[in-house]
């Protein structure tokens, strides 16, 4: 059964195409690593994608998207707005749930951040700003996660706990990733760009670093 199944994929910027067209079908339980170079187009497909399927997805983009004057729980909790009632969200910004405050507690935890509940984004790290885009795409709890670069301002142990915990939190991913050994290891599926186009797609267990390197 397919995730989604896109064709006629393009984007141009100032009449300059910059991908496609291409096809892209994602069957459930796939996890895609998008690789290539800088400039290779993943950013823009992640964009291209999430506009096609939205609501059926969770986002973690390249730039977060985070409210800075309030604080993590508000933010993670902006994952599920559309959930919700009016009511339900203002209610929540004066004065959560306790329900939804023990769910981002737990979220937080596995992020390794639990302390950092009632904080604003604004004073925290850059590696803990991206940890609270992550767990906003995990409350959001969509089968399909779309992510840009999502462990780019992590450390080694922290960037494989993050992949490991989002491959376990969403049936289907598709991962713009830098790092190839992050891609071998946390996905089953490897899809290259280059200038815009497809240029490579298979199984991980069929792929070694050196065969995604050659598109470097
Ligand atoms: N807002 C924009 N205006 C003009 N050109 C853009 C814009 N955004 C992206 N591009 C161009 O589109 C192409 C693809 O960019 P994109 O950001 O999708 O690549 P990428 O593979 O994600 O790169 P990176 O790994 O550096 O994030 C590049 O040539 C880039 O210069």
């Amino acid at each position: 059964m397919s995730a989604f199944d896109l064709s006629g994929l393009t984007a141009s910027y100032g009449g300059e195409r910059v991908i496609g067209p291409l096809s892209l079908s994602v069957k459930q339980g796939e996890h895609i690593a998008l690789v290539g170079k800088s400039g290779a187009g993943k950013s823009t497909l992640v964009r291209l994608i999430h506009e096609r399927v939205n609501r059926d997805s969770s986002l973690v983009p390249q730039e977060l998207g985070l409210v800075n004057a309030l604080p993590v729980f508000h933010n993670v909790f902006m994952g599920q707005l559309d959930r919700h009632s009016v009511w339900y969200n203002t209610w929540t910004l004066i004065r959560p749930f306790m329900s939804d405050k023990e769910k981002v507690r737990e979220l937080l935890q596995d992020l390794g951040m639990s302390e950092k509940l009632w904080i604003p984004t604004l004073s925290l790290s850059g590696g803990q700003r991206q940890r609270v885009a992550i767990a906003r795409a995990l409350f959001r709890n969509a089968s399909l996660l779309l992510a840009d670069e999502p462990v780019s301002a992590l450390d080694g142990p922290m960037a494989h706990l993050v992949m490991k915990r989002l491959s376990d939190g969403f049936n289907t991913s598709v991962i713009a990733l830098h790092d190839v050994d992050l891609a071998l290891s946390y996905c089953n599926r490897i899809v290259g760009l280059e200038d815009g186009q497809i240029a490579l797609d298979d199984t991980s267990d069929r792929l070694t670093a050196t065969d995604i390197m050659s598109l470097y």
